[in-house]
């Protein structure tokens, strides 16, 4: 993916003399001189141009680029390049355009249009509010919107509905435009055999830029993700059809019910992978089925049945895979019934004692995750995993 966004991207993959605008995010590290409260924001906003499926066209790029440029280093104090110097010249006229625009203007304004580019793109493969019938999503995150039921189904089954970087941010605007379509309840499900297979293990070989790049962008992206599910405002409900792997274990744990097939199977192999736990399971997990197995799943990396997990209330119930998808689509649509608005209310009233502390949470595991993508015990699993593949 990010393959094709480096394709995309990328100066020397473009060709008409205007093409090649790259992105400022591509070529500069953000200034350190930003006021701290709108940093955060801006450094979001730089990620999140990067992970665009479309391409905005140079008359944006233009205005991105003078913004950014004007939001570091101020107006434009160097020299106006030559007429025959196209590119230069376009990217100096539009930087210099701003005019002594302050750089906290100029940092909002380049939030706003990256926020505004993102959310028109994700509004051409999401479910519209108040739709009542399917409506088509991505490829790999597909979104339909039925009886009071937004659903978002995980579709890679080849790879197992591995989450690769663009499925993350297309699962974080798919669950935003689910907080306010008019369904009454929102569903995660896979596609295939499996659930889910967690992170795709090469989404840090095809994240943009070097190391430290990856690890910021890849942390940026993990809590955004996460923190998604924790603000999520209505009831939301895995349908865990199969075997679920890492994440898509862990957020398991903010849902407010957990249906699963009988074939399913619950890993969190963190430790065998040199990673550590994610999703909030470090608070929750040990809320939900105490300390002893918690630190069994998350330590030692034990495989729980649907069984156990229900044993241990991490799953709400489970269903013969034989009458599975019959039994909950029935159950589900029976719960798309209850008043919208008690429905969102009591989940909230249930989720607000504990909001803060979750973002907590969040925000920790994912600074020591950051540091685990940088060790040996890390990248070796990763080497591992893919080593092994190509043997066979
Ligand atoms: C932005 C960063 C956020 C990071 C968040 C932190 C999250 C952490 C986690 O989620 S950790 C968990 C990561 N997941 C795994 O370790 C699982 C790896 N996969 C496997 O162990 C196995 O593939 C399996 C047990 C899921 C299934 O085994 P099997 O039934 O034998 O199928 P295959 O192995 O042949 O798989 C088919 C096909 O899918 C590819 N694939 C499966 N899972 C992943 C994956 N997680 N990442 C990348 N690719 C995956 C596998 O390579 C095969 O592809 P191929 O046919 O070889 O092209």
């Amino acid at each position: 993916m990010a393959k094709m966004l480096g394709a995309r991207w990328c100066p020397s993959a473009l060709r008409s003399p205007l093409q090649v605008i790259s992105f400022p995010a591509c070529q500069l590290h953000v200034s350190r001189r930003a006021k701290n409260a709108d940093q955060k924001e801006f450094e979001n906003a730089v990620t999140q141009l990067k992970l665009l499926k479309k391409d905005p066209g140079n008359e944006m790029k233009l205005k991105l680029y003078a913004l950014y440029k004007q939001a570091n280093e101020g107006p434009c104090n160097i020299p106006k390049p030559g007429v025959l110097n196209l590119i230069n010249k376009a990217k100096w006229d539009a930087w210099n355009a701003l005019g002594n625009l302050p750089k906290e203007t100029a940092r909002q304004n380049y939030v706003d249009l990256v926020t505004s580019l993102s959310s028109s793109s994700a509004s051409s493969s999401q479910v519209k509010p108040g739709a009542d019938k399917e409506q088509q999503g991505s490829e790999n995150v597909v979104v339909t919107s039925e009886d009071g039921i937004t659903k978002i189904m995980l579709n890679r089954p080849t790879k197992k509905n591995a989450i690769t970087t663009q499925m993350y941010q297309e699962i974080i605007l798919a669950l935003k435009a689910a907080s306010k379509d008019d369904s009454t309840i929102t569903v995660l499900t896979g596609n295939g055999d499996y659930y889910c297979s967690g992170n795709d293990l090469s989404n840090f070989n095809t994240l943009p830029g070097e190391i430290e790049e990856k690890v910021k962008s890849g942390g940026i992206l993990l809590r955004d993700f996460v923190a998604c599910f924790i603000d999520f405002p209505k009831p939301l409900i895995a349908v865990v059809n199969g075997p679920a792997v890492g994440i898509s274990v862990t957020i398991l744990g903010l849902f407010d019910a957990v249906y699963a097939s009988d074939k399913a199977t619950f890993h969190t192999p963190f430790t065998h992978l040199g990673q550590s736990p994610e999703g909030c399971s470090s608070y929750t997990f040990p809320k939900i089925m105490g300390l002893a197995k918690a630190k069994e799943m998350l330590i030692f990396g034990k495989k729980l049945t649907a069984g156990e997990a229900c044993a241990q209330g991490l799953v709400t119930e489970v269903f013969p895979d034989s009458t599975f998808q019959t039994e909950v689509w029935t159950r589900l649509k029976a719960y798309s019934k209850i008043p919208p608005n008690a429905g969102r209310i009591s989940k909230q009233i249930i989720r607000n004692w504990e909001k803060e502390k979750l973002h907590a949470v969040n925000a920790e595991e994912v600074r020591v995750l950051q540091e685990r993508w940088q060790s040996e015990e890390f990248l070796n699993a990763v080497m591992n995993f893919f080593s092994k593949r190509a043997k066979l």
